[in-house]
């Protein structure tokens, strides 16, 4: 069977091989678990809350409407939780709508939502669909998401994919392609433009990549092995994240402690400012993780 639902999650296998697939929990149409040739690719802690009183701390949580918390209190998302409500929404399961490259998706409008969580973005006046489309390839995963208005009011809003990649080891991973880009260090908040020529980790790191052209990879290079390739279709941001020690220590669901030297986060998104999506209008944007590529060094001179 290439598509199996469970009361609490979506189970997708390949064709003729069920060592590739991916697992979706209804809660927050969180990625759960991505394996090609039996090879699982993303970082769950063994600590995450699976049962829905949590968002996942591993997979691929989505973040809508708000990255962060906004100090703003004036504005619409100001008095949303940290990333919002979709990663802690459970979603609809829309059904399957692609066999050869299986794919399913996923809604998410303000029926889904705890009422006393929704009234806190703009106080209830926003109607909105979310569409979450995921498909298995061979050796990639592509995950869409389409925000509709579907009211009469337009609305702000940020998206991300807060993808977690497993990795060997987060002190011989470097990641490329990022030199030359303005960040956002959130650790010193302060801008300034990347320098590295390639990034590398040897402390708790948290920038936000602003306006990265949508023609540029962003690889993870473990020993000069390309482990993950990374394609964006329309998010202009990516949010590179790894909390080291004593931010890990922290958080009550990140297990083991040490688990941060097999963890990487490539968040790309809109979160550098609002996406301003008027009544009717809808939006989408598009990340595609590939596990097989050569390296792919990129520069800003073109
Ligand atoms: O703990 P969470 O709410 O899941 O957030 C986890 C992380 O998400 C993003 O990567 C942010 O850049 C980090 O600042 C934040 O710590």
């Amino acid at each position: 069977m290439p598509v199996q639902e469970t009361d609490d999650k979506v189970i997708v296998t390949f064709p003729n091989d069920d060592t590739t697939s991916v697992t979706v929990l209804k809660y927050g149409a969180t990625v759960i678990s991505w394996k090609v040739a039996g090879e699982e690719k993303l970082w769950v802690s063994e600590g995450a809350h699976l049962d829905g009183s949590k968002p996942v701390r591993g997979g691929i949580p989505l973040v809508f409407p708000i990255f962060g918390k906004l100090k703003d209190e004036s504005h619409a998302t100001g008095a949303l939780p940290q990333h919002g409500f979709a990663r802690n929404s459970t979603w609809e399961f829309l059904g399957q709508v692609g066999e050869k490259l299986p794919s399913v998706q996923f809604g998410l409008g303000p029926e889904n939502i705890d009422p006393e969580l929704y009234k806190k973005w703009g106080g209830g006046k926003y109607d909105f669909t979310l569409i979450f489309t995921v498909t298995l390839h061979d050796d990639a995963l592509k995950t869409d998401i389409e925000v509709e208005n579907t009211g009469n009011e337009a609305f702000d809003f940020n998206w991300l994919f807060h993808t977690y990649y497993k990795i060997p080891d987060i002190t011989d991973v470097l990641v490329n392609n990022l030199t030359d880009e303005k960040c956002f260090d959130q650790l010193l908040a302060e801008e300034y433009i990347e320098k590295s020529p390639v990034v590398q980790f040897h402390e708790e790191f948290d920038r936000i990549y602003k306006s990265v052209r949508n023609d540029k990879y962003i690889q993870i290079i473990d020993k000069g092995k390309v482990l993950m390739t990374l394609e964006r279709v329309n998010l202009p941001d990516a949010v590179v994240w790894n909390p080291w020690i004593k931010k890990s220590e922290g958080m009550a669901d990140f297990l083991p402690k040490l688990g941060y030297h097999n963890m990487l986060c490539i968040e790309p998104g809109h979160v550098s400012d609002f996406v301003n999506l008027k009544a009717g209008d809808k939006w989408s944007g598009s990340q595609i993780c590939e596990t097989h590529h050569d390296i792919k060094q990129q520069s800003n001179i073109y």
